[in-house]
């Protein structure tokens, strides 16, 4: 039975709902690793969506070392685990841009969620602030996401910033096509994605991964060239990254900008001081304020929502799959 929503959503919703059971499932998707703070940032993720009118659920891809208590806070959210096993590349000597990168390999594992015929891929420390449900029914067959900056000084070993060029703006500085060859592919930032999890691209991208030496950003170089052929970018707003407001803000109007990547250093909210660099500009604070505003907002809470159907809490029955792991076939919520 459909969970009970208010009054005139209900039709509407719930005839989605059936419709639902038999039109492809759709689904958010973030990842989560470690005993650190990020689950705060995937209750707000959790509780953003639902501000937005999803429709559609969150699971959280974890990496076994998720303590039991964080676990807990994200079910009690509406969010579906499911834990994953790591990925790590080859062994290598590279020196990522941050140390940590290494375990964003990780993340490739959600190709392996074929129970959904199409994801968001959002990192934890992204913000949803108004619904992009209509992502969902872009033409298949495509990865879509954002263009990525490279101005910021964690480019700083590449060519791309040693040059000063930026694909952003490829007029300003000419990319020099005699010294170093045919200009870079569009590259994106790796931290939004639309993608559709399917088990021989799950496979390709495991054994690409084994063979790839690591470079600079770690998985979200790997996955650029591996999805060359196929990348569509997004506009912007789809994914501000926050040094685009210093580095290109002709690139976008900020009042439509619908989702908002908080990965500039030390603008992740939960942690935030104000003191590195840009952090005491008035739209960063803006930004961080309207987290902060989402995140202590109780009328989220998954446990007081009645603004209607969005991220269920599906009553798994196990089916042990092929390797005998338990894997949750979720259906849809019964409350
Ligand atoms: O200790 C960590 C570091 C990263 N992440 C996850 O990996 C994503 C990518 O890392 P991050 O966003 O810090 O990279 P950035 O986008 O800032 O480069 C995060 O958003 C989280 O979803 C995590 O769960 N725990
Ligand atoms: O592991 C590599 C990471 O690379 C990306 O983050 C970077 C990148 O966007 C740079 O262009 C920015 O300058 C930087 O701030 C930011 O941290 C993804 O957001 C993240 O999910 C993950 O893939
Ligand atoms: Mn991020």
């Amino acid at each position: 039975m459909a969970p009970t929503v208010n009054g005139n959503a209900a039709n509407g919703i719930t005839s989605r709902l059936r419709k639902a059971n038999t039109l492809p499932r759709r689904a958010y998707v973030t990842f989560l690793a470690g005993n650190g703070d990020y689950w705060k940032g995937v209750v707000a993720l959790a509780k953003g969506l639902r501000k937005a009118k999803s429709v559609y659920p969150l699971l959280v891809a974890m990496l076994p070392d998720v303590p039991m208590e964080h676990r807990q806070i994200l079910v009690a959210q509406g969010c579906i685990l499911r834990e994953i096993e790591p990925l790590y590349p080859p062994e290598n000597q590279t020196e990522f841009a941050m140390a940590y990168y290494v375990i964003n390999y990780s993340k490739l594992r959600i190709w392996e969620f074929v129970d959904y015929s199409k994801m968001i891929y959002l990192d934890g420390d992204i913000q949803v602030f108004d619904n992009i449900d209509h992502l969902f029914d872009l033409p298949d067959g495509k990865f879509r996401a954002v263009m990525d900056c490279f101005c910021e000084r964690n480019w700083r070993n590449s060519p791309q910033y040693q040059i000063g060029y930026c694909q952003q703006t490829p007029e300003k500085v000419q990319w020099p096509e005699k010294e170093l060859g045919p200009k870079p592919a569009l590259y994106f930032n790796a931290g939004m994605f639309v993608f559709e999890p399917n088990l021989s691209t799950y496979y390709d991208l495991l054994e690409s991964v084994k063979s790839t030496p690591p470079t600079l950003f770690a998985e979200q170089d790997f996955l650029n060239v591996f999805f060359r052929d196929v990348y569509e970018p997004l506009p912007t707003a789809y994914n501000l990254i926050l040094a685009m407001l210093w580095r290109h803000p002709e690139n976008f109007e900020l009042d439509k900008v619908k989702v908002v990547h908080y990965c500039a250093d030390g603008s992740k909210p939960w942690r935030f001081t104000g003191k590195e660099k840009n952090m005491d500009r008035e739209d960063i604070k803006m930004l961080v304020d309207k987290w902060w505003d989402i995140y202590n907002d109780e009328t989220l809470d998954y446990r007081r929502w009645t603004g209607g159907f969005s991220t269920a809490v599906e009553k798994p029955e196990t089916e042990v799959s092929k390797r005998g792991r338990p894997r949750y076939v979720p259906a849809p919520s019964a409350a």
